[in-house]
């Protein structure tokens, strides 16, 4: 196990990249899908259900984890890992983008965020130096750097303003990180969907050096097409031998084209997030549990899936459980829907290894058929 945090590219395919990083915490294979577990959980899973779909790493979140239980009490309870009894390799995002998305009587200054709690209305300040202490105290492998992420519609001067912010936020992140052999600071790369801007971000976050480079300010309503028209460009802006990791994407489909556009990880709340108001996702496309068609069908939501949701029970099995409402649908769902993203994870990496991406991707939208199945 090594005591250093490094990445090694092992294949390439156009500009897919498969790969693996090592951490003091595990390996992490590239392409990745991490699984995000706000409150110290991947809701409605057990931890050993997580590492059972084939994650090899999670996210946690500062925002919601510095509200409650505080950074502070996790830190003396031994860390998140311990907290949350997952001791593989945990990504932490920064908070700012939590806070603009779930805060109120917000106010964003050179300085920070101060804002006050959704859950309690208690008052709460965000800066570099801040998120960085609370994502030392919870002890994550892979830190991310405090930025500002604009909400669209913005125009250029917004963006290119909220992208210089991001800038001098990252050097503060990087200043206030320090030195932690074995600990990543991933820097984040904003500048919406103008090009220059993304360059002289990207040429920004170069200067300051970072172990591993995201593609921030995208999956924010921009929709597929913009957000592709971006990626046909930004990932080659970064450190070729860096990770790159594009934040809150996606479906299926979005992943599939971040991969193919040089992406290495991923994160998303959709596959568990939909999985509890019962939307399965399956090779041949969406299926929405709930709808009455399922009531007597006794096939499994996916022939071709080996989850204990696909072994075990029927598709009417889970259409009653989720119309019932009982906890075992969203587990059923959340369980079933997080292996699928590590089943296509698989076959991306297995597909860039063989030089055999282009079929696989022909091959993935032919088996999608259109709506539900
Ligand atoms: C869903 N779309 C989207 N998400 C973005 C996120 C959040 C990624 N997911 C984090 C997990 C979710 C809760 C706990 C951690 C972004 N985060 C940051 N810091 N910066 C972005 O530009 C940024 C941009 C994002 N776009």
């Amino acid at each position: 196990m090594t005591q250093r945090f490094s990445f090694e590219v092992e294949a390439r395919d156009g500009r897919a990249r498969k790969g693996v990083i090592s951490t003091p915490r595990g390996e992490i294979r590239t392409p990745a899908f991490m699984p995000v577990g706000t409150a110290a959980t991947v809701k409605a899973m057990m931890p050993e259900s997580v590492c059972a779909t084939g994650a090899d790493i999670l996210l946690g979140n500062t925002y919601h984890l510095m509200l409650r239980p505080t950074a502070e009490r996790i830190a003396g309870l031994g860390g998140l890992h311990k907290f949350m009894n997952w001791d593989r390799p945990i990504l932490t995002d920064s908070g700012g983008f939590q806070v603009m998305s779930l805060a109120s009587l917000r106010k964003l200054t050179e300085e920070g965020v101060r804002f006050a709690s959704h859950i309690d209305g208690s008052k709460h300040m965000l800066s570099p130096e801040r998120s960085m202490e609370i994502q030392k105290l919870l002890g994550s492998d892979i830190v991310m750097c405090f930025d500002e992420c604009p909400a669209l519609p913005a125009t250029d001067a917004e963006v290119a303003k909220s992208m210089a912010l991001s800038m001098r936020w990252a050097q503060r992140s990087r200043d206030a990180f320090g030195d932690r052999p074995g600990h990543a600071l991933f820097g984040i790369q904003q500048g919406g969907v103008t090009k220059d801007l993304r360059a002289e971000s990207a040429e920004a976050l170069r200067a300051i050096e970072f172990d591993g480079y995201a593609v921030g300010g995208l999956a924010v309503g921009e929709g597929q097409e913009a957000m592709f028209g971006v990626l046909d460009y930004a990932p080659d802006m970064l450190p070729e031998d860096k990770p790159r990791y594009l934040m809150g994407v996606g479906k299926p489909d979005d992943i599939v084209g971040a991969v193919e556009r040089g992406i290495d990880m991923m994160d998303c709340v959709l596959p568990s997030r939909s999985g509890r108001t019962g939307q399965g996702w399956t090779r041949h496309g969406q299926v929405n549990m709930r709808n009455a068609r399922h009531k007597d069908d006794p096939r499994p939501l996916d022939e071709a899936c080996g989850c204990p949701a696909c072994r075990n029970y029927s598709r009417a099995y889970l259409h009653h459980v989720i119309k019932a409402d009982e906890i075992i649908g969203s587990m059923l769902l959340t369980w079933h829907n997080l292996h699928y993203y590590q089943d296509l994870m698989a076959g991306l990496r297995d597909a860039i290894s063989t030089g055999a991406l282009a079929g696989f991707v022909a091959d993935f939208h032919a088996k999608r058929a259109g709506g539900d199945i």
